[in-house]
């Protein structure tokens, strides 16, 4: 789990992909609506124009056709109606463009009166037509009428055009008369398809309609069109002339309106269309972009909180073990609890720093107690790393004739007074770390004035974190041990084996305690309950070691056991070898309590060591029985046999166990 602060940067990523993809979808759909605005704004009043065009040129068309029936009329034919009918119905068929045709002579008769091809008596024709061939012929040059009519059925255009003799002058004047729905001006289909939300409106200056898509509404007046009022009442008041050239698009009321002239008859062409019709298709652009933008969003936002927690991971890691240090380690009691990665950081930074500092007081105080040590020391100490010689004591110093600063640096060999020597010593620090982690043994080292120095030496190993080994020697001048073991005497009380006093030097040894037992006890300088204790230990199952790994490996753990022994009372007391598996103990002025704890540990350490033997180990487990002599007693035999009793108890109730008896105990107890 990402803490506070990537959690922080997650979520601002996140926003800001959103606001990027809002502020960019709000920008497309604002450009394009504008942009789809204004080319249905272009496309309307191009339409518009284009309607305005054709009416315009259908007028001019009308006006040609009626000059091409003009043309083929002489002076002559209009003194001759019949004539005149004859010649426009056999070979002028642009007659029938026109719904109606009139022909007048100058003298204001009308001669010719055909009526969708009919021929029709004079007194029929309209007055209002009458009345404009009257002010053609009087104007002298073409005219176009206005609406005429009331009816939107009837409602019709008039075209006249003078007749002119060779010597100029109006000898006539011929008219065509249109009806607005007829096929050749103003068709219904023109404003079709009718839709509520847009409409295409012919009207003429005056306001009166002249195409419609609802029919019922042609000839009423574009007043009384929405929208369409307020654009016609505008332009009235400018008093602006209507002419051909661009159409004007203006928004009323939400109507987009867009008006065109056609001039010569001054009428107007003009769409009315309702905003949200013209914008309905935009509407559905705009929810494509947002749920386009959404999805984008969705998943660019994704991807960012992805890359950032990825950036983030080595700021989490760092977070995870800052909160590990806090945690097992304790907050600091200035640090409020907190889980902000950076707080954390300082926390474990500042915990980190006071350790640190604490660390180095120590180790100055540990190499200042280590100083004190080395110097004081009544024994040799030797602290080596890596095969070579790193700290000595002043009592080693003394005792190899090497100053400190001789010494310290050089190679472990050199202090050895043959290669074999360290071979010997470097192997059983081998067998010694992997079984006990210690070591000890007898060599000889060479002192600076080339004579050898006999030392026990007893090691204990260590590895740093570099994994460099390194070892603490205590040195122990054995110059007068070594002779004597050299001696006939020494091997005629000692066990050659375990070089631990054999059974006859330990009867004398025992005797002679006894001796001093009972003289302390007359002297009364032996503490409350305190007597010579003696413990005998029996090796458990010792047979099965020998039939299992042979009486080579029965020897190694013998001699090995025997080492561990020694080493662990060495300073309480001594121990010597009965015969076989058979040891004992003997600790002067001890009580039965102090003895029993310190033959459970020996019990204790022997179980916990490894007899190690070709690399196959092995437990050992010893029985032990004890008894403390009475201040009174004289005869050892009694004493040994009760403690031999007690090691028999001790096998019998299972083994690797003590038991404590008494001189006086029956056997059977
Ligand atoms: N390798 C070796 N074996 C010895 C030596 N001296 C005696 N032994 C053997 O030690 C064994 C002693 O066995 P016991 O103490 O009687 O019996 P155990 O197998 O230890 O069984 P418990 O004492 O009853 O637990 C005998 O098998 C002897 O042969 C010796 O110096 N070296």
């Amino acid at each position: 789990m990402p803490g506070p602060l990537v959690r922080r940067m997650m979520l601002i990523a996140l926003l800001c992909v959103a606001l990027a993809g809002g502020l960019a979808a709000w920008v497309i759909s604002h450009a394009s609506g504008e942009e789809m605005t204004e080319r249905l704004v272009r496309q309307q009043t191009d339409e518009v124009e284009l309607v305005a065009r054709l009416l315009a040129s259908k007028v001019e068309q009308s006006q040609k056709v009626l000059g091409t029936v003009a043309e083929g009329i002489t002076p002559q034919m209009l003194q001759s109606p019949s004539l005149l009918e004859w010649v426009l119905k056999q070979g002028l068929p642009a007659v029938r463009f026109f719904d109606a045709m009139e022909i007048a002579r100058a003298d204001g008769r009308l001669i010719l009166n055909l009526q969708s091809g009919k021929m029709e008596p004079a007194a029929s024709v309209d007055m209002d037509e009458r009345d404009i061939l009257l002010r053609t012929m009087v104007q002298g040059k073409p005219l176009v009428s206005g609406v005429l009519g009331t009816a939107a059925a009837s409602a019709r255009v008039m075209f006249t055009l003078p007749l002119v003799a060779d010597d100029g002058k109006v000898v006539g004047v011929v008219g065509g008369v249109l009806r607005l729905q007829s096929q050749g001006l103003l068709p219904h289909s023109l404003g079709l398809p009718a839709r509520d939300d847009s409409r295409l409106i012919v009207f003429t200056s005056d306001g009166v309609i002249l195409s419609h898509p609802q029919l019922e509404r042609v000839m009423g007046n574009v007043r009384s069109e929405p929208g369409l009022d307020k654009a016609y009442a505008q332009w009235r008041s400018e008093l602006k002339p209507i002419s051909t050239g661009r159409g004007d698009t203006v928004v009323v009321q939400d109507r987009l309106i867009s008006m065109a002239g056609v001039p010569m008859p001054q009428w107007w062409v003009a769409r009315v269309t309702e905003s949200h019709a013209l914008l309905a298709p935009l509407h559905g652009t705009h929810r494509s972009i947002w749920w386009t933008a959404a999805a984008c969003v969705t998943a660019v936002g994704l991807l960012a909180m992805l890359a950032m927690a990825w950036v983030a991971a080595p700021l989490t890691r760092l977070h995870r073990r800052a909160q590990s240090i806090l945690l097992t380690q304790g907050l600091p009691d200035s640090q409020p609890p907190t889980s902000a990665e950076s707080d954390l950081l300082s926390g474990a930074l500042d915990h980190l720093e006071a350790q640190q500092l604490h660390h180095g007081h120590q180790a100055e105080f540990s190499r200042l107690q280590l100083q004190g040590i080395l110097e004081q020391a009544p024994v040799g100490i030797v602290i080596t790393r890596n095969d070579q010689l790193e700290l000595l004591s002043q009592q080693a110093s003394l005792m190899l004739g090497f100053s400190r600063a001789e010494l310290e640096g050089q190679l472990v060999k050199r202090l050895f007074a043959d290669e074999a020597q360290f071979e010997t010593l470097e192997r059983q620090m081998r067998e010694g770390a992997i079984t006990r982690g210690g070591y000890e043994g007898e060599f000889a080292l060479r002192r600076k004035d080339g004579s050898l120095l006999w030392a026990r030496v007893l090691g204990r190993m260590a590895f740093d974190r570099t994994s460099a080994m390194a070892a603490v020697w205590v040195l122990e001048d054995m110059a007068t041990t070594h002779e004597e073991r050299h001696s006939p005497q020494w091997s005629r009380s000692h066990d050659a084996l375990t070089n631990l006093p054999n059974r006859t030097a330990f009867l004398e040894r025992l005797k002679a305690q006894l001796v001093r037992n009972a003289e302390l006890a007359r002297a009364e300088q032996l503490s409350a309950g305190s007597g010579v204790a003696l413990l005998f230990i029996d090796v458990d199952h010792f047979t099965l070691v020998n039939d299992r790994l042979g009486h080579e490996a029965g020897d190694m753990l013998l001699k090995q056991f025997s080492s561990l022994l020694e080493e662990l009372v060495r300073h309480v007391g001594w121990a010597a070898r009965l015969g076989g598996d058979e040891f004992a103990v003997v600790l002067p002025d001890c009580t039965a309590a102090r003895a029993e704890m310190i033959a459970e540990h020996i019990r204790a350490s022997v179980e916990e060591w490894e007899f190690v033997y070709e690399g196959e180990a092995s437990i050992t487990t010893v029985s032990i029985g004890i008894v403390v002599a009475p201040a009174d007693l004289e005869e050892v035999t009694p004493w040994l046999r009760a403690a031999d009793m007690a090691c028999y108890y001790a096998k019998r109730a299972g083994r690797n166990r003590v038991v404590v008896r008494e001189v006086a105990d029956k056997a059977s107890a």
